[in-house]
């Protein structure tokens, strides 16, 4: 669970987030939307620690992070996969074999050491057939979609041990009908694997249909959150006017 209590960020000693305050439970879609320049990218940064802020409180899973500390990297690395420009994948395998990798990447040296080949594959099979990716399996990365390059990247993710998995923009540039297939992919795949997605995304329909939690930004702070349900035409005025 994360829960992020008064967070605020300044840049060039300009307030660029102020009052952050949200929770977001296990195995939640949660999506953040809002206007160019409201926010979404930069909080996602600082869910990450990609940047760092400069109040407030983060906690994941019982544990309070305070930036840029050694330990606070340390439980977001084996926690958080921020999946950006770069998917983590090699493009030349097939997504078995990265999620193998990904397997072998979260044992300790002695386990990749003297565990077979053969637990490393299972353990990667059951991750794909988890998450409703068997399909894939044995495609080469480079042959595949964009969206689905994305639920593989996921289960890569997951492999290496991640349980939150957080997107910028995931669906930017896909027609609607594959946006919305992505979204609704990665609806079942927090349903089936118990994992929480964090997603940045534009179309607030899409965000209504599938999402648990829907975080609404606008200059720098959330003014709406809704659980479960779609927006009334005043919170969605509240955002987008
Ligand atoms: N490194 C930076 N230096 C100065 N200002 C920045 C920096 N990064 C972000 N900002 C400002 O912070 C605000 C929020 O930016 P952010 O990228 O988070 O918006 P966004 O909601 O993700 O927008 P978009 O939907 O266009 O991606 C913007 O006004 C942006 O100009």
């Amino acid at each position: 669970m994360i829960r992020i209590q008064n967070l605020a960020k300044r840049i060039n000693n300009q307030s660029i987030l102020r009052h952050i305050d949200f929770q977001v439970f296990k195995g939640e879609l949660v999506t953040i939307i809002g206007p160019s320049g409201s926010g979404k990218t930069l909080l996602l940064e600082c869910l990450t620690m990609n940047t760092l802020w400069h109040d407030g409180s983060y906690n994941l899973n019982g544990k309070d992070l305070t930036p840029n500390t050694y330990r606070a990297k340390r439980i977001l690395k084996k926690e958080i996969a921020y999946l950006k420009d770069t998917l983590g994948l090699n493009p030349n395998k097939t997504s078995l074999q990265n999620v193998k990798d990904g397997v072998k990447e979260a044992k300790p040296i002695w386990g990749r050491l003297f565990g077979t080949s053969q637990d490393a594959h299972m353990e990667a099979m059951d991750i794909l057939e988890k998450l409703g990716l068997l399909d894939l399996a044995h495609k080469k990365v480079n042959k595949l979609s964009g969206g689905e390059q994305q639920r593989v990247a996921i289960a890569k993710a997951t492999a290496k041990g991640a349980t939150i998995i957080i997107a910028d923009e995931p669906v930017s540039g896909l027609d609607p009908l594959r946006a919305r297939q992505v979204i609704e992919d990665f609806k079942n795949m927090t349903e089936r694997a118990n994992i929480t997605l964090i997603c940045t995304l534009h179309r607030l329909e899409l965000a209504e249909k599938f999402a648990d939690r829907i975080i609404g930004m606008k200059d720098g702070r959330i003014v709406v959150e809704a659980v479960g349900r779609r927006l009334t035409e005043e919170e969605r005025n509240s955002i987008f006017d």
